[in-house]
């Protein structure tokens, strides 16, 4: 055989066999869409609402295995749509998935991923996560803010009352978020009235910022930036990271100057510990400090005020539902003339705590978690799939909500499912906090929400609250089939039509 000829050959079967072992390493990888665009991959597939045309993708080209993988723009995506999938994902390869995707816009906010949400997994974020839930939301803190959230739920509903007294309608987004925004301005710097309104107003700011697909999604970092200068978004974007850090920074001296040993909220623990913990690893820099305490904010007060519309959306729009949490409520709080619930009572209101179980299945405010990003590859589903490291996965707690392996009639409002007196059948001990992969509006594993112990009783007061005090009816004789029910696009997804309905105060006569 000539050399030439041989070289050819070996070329011919090393081609043949780069083909075969393409294609074996292609076939397991999760399926996709067959066909992609240049640059965009599978983005232009995306709409307004990503949770829901993700879920539309799967159902079209998933097959079945709770898995689809996708380009989006430049981001080797894995979407996880259903309730087998996700625990499998969760119990067997959490650490593998535990990091995040670098995020160039999310990391200026953040003080370089110093906070805990957006840092990449390792040593920074394991200290930043260990301070956050031992010092901050432990139970003992949590317990401290009882006075906090009763004072701000008691406002809450003076300020439904006048509305009832006047006869005019409410629109509850803009009631609820004043309670969270309150609650959690109060617990992370022990400010409210004007530090709390410019904190929402900086919170709006950075959220209409930062929705949607950003061109680092797209195109590589220094090109983006380029473009986002050219835009100037840039420049809107800097305005607004050097705004939150005016307003941090104010905040921290503020705190500097107060008497040590004061320790209340978020900013005095950190700086308390800042002396405590000197030279034990985690750094306690100003910038430090502010970007957890950035965190907390951010974290806190969009989901729980979201969580809470979509509740009061849901009993209005199911009146039976309404009434019989409300009679729960009478129930357990009793006497007419307490005006406050008692934390203690809200764990003997099992409905009401079904009734939030239920609109988490349905509505969890982050849709999608927060992205996670494998940082080794995976062989998952018992090896029947193969997730390469570096790979973006969207959970979509929306969907997996509405699995119908996973929930009988996936659609219907209905927390007696939850409730094992009202024959719950197969749910009934469904729980939300990580370990049943049906329902996971606060994420599970490593990266779970840290802020659940803090969220929950900031909800059931609100809500058992405001359902004790007032009926709520809908404005203009509208109907409970007419309330719209699709979210608003964004990273949490309130209703996408701010909901509105009339309070009448009721005489409190139990
Ligand atoms: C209804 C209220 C809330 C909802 C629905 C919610 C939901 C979530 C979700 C889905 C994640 C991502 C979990 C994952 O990747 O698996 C998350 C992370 C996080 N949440 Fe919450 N959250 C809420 C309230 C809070 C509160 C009150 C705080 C703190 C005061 C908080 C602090 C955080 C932090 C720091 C992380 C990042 C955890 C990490 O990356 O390790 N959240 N939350």
């Amino acid at each position: 055989m000539s050399p030439l000829v041989l070289a050819g050959t070996v070329a011919l079967l090393l081609g043949f066999l780069y083909v075969i072992k393409n294609h074996q390493s292609k076939s397991k990888l999760p399926p996709s869409p067959a066909w992609w665009l240049p640059l965009l991959g599978h983005l232009h597939l995306i709409g307004r609402l990503p949770h829901r045309s993700l879920h539309e993708l799967y159902l079209r080209y998933g097959g079945g295995g709770g898995l689809l993988l996708l380009q989006l723009g430049r981001r080797r995506t894995l979407v996880v749509s259903t309730a087998a999938a996700a625990a499998d994902l969760f119990k067997n390869h959490d650490l593998a998935i535990s990091s995040r995707p670098h995020n160039a816009a999310a990391h200026k906010q953040t003080y370089g991923s110093r906070n805990v949400s957006f840092s990449p997994y390792g040593d920074h974020w394991r200290q930043a996560k260990r301070t956050v839930v031992v010092h901050l939301l432990s139970a003992r803190r949590v317990e401290a803010f009882a006075p906090v959230r009763a004072a701000e739920a008691a406002a809450m509903v003076s300020r439904a009352r006048r509305a009832a007294e006047a006869g005019e309608a409410v629109e509850l987004r803009e009631l609820l978020y004043g309670y969270t925004n309150a609650v959690v301005t109060r617990a992370a710097a022990g400010a409210s009235g004007t530090t709390a309104e410019r904190w929402r107003q900086l919170l709006a700011h950075s959220a209409a910022l930062v929705a949607g697909f950003q061109a680092e999604d797209v195109l590589p970092d220094a090109a983006a930036r380029l473009l986002r200068r050219a835009t100037g978004l840039e420049k809107k974007f800097d305005d607004m990271v050097e705004e939150w850090d005016k307003f941090l920074s104010e905040i921290v001296a503020e705190h500097k100057e107060k008497r040590p040993g004061e320790a209340g909220d978020f900013m005095d623990v950190l700086l308390q510990l800042r002396e405590e913990e000197e030279g034990e690893g985690f750094e306690h820099t100003d910038d430090g400090i502010k970007a957890i305490a950035k965190d907390m904010i951010v974290a806190a007060t969009e989901t729980a005020a979201v969580a809470l519309e979509w509740a009061m959306a849901e009993l209005a729009g199911n009146p039976r539902v309404m009434a019989k949490v409300q009679e729960e409520i009478a129930r357990v709080a009793g006497d007419a003339e307490q005006q406050a619930i008692a934390e203690a009572e809200l764990s003997r209101m099992c409905y009401l705590r079904a009734v939030v179980k239920e609109v988490f299945r349905l509505h969890p405010p982050l849709p999608l978690l927060l992205p996670r990003e494998s940082m080794s590859p995976a062989a998952v589903q018992g090896g029947r799939y193969e997730i390469p490291a570096k790979t973006t996965l969207l959970v979509n707690a929306w969907a997996i909500g509405r699995d119908p392996a996973a929930w009988n009639a996936p659609e219907e409002f209905r927390p007696e499912r939850f409730l094992a007196a009202a024959g719950g059948g197969q749910a009934q001990a469904v729980d939300l906090r990580g370990t049943d992969y049906q329902l996971l509006p606060f994420g599970a594993g490593r990266r779970i929400c840290p802020g659940i112990n803090f969220a929950l009783p900031v909800l059931e007061l609100a809500l058992a609250s405001v359902l004790r005090h007032f009926d709520w009816e809908l404005p203009g004789g509208a109907r409970p089939a007419e309330l719209d029910m699709v979210e608003a696009p964004g990273l949490s997804t309130p209703p996408r039509v701010p909901l509105v309905l009339v309070p009448k105060w009721k005489a409190l006569a139990y």
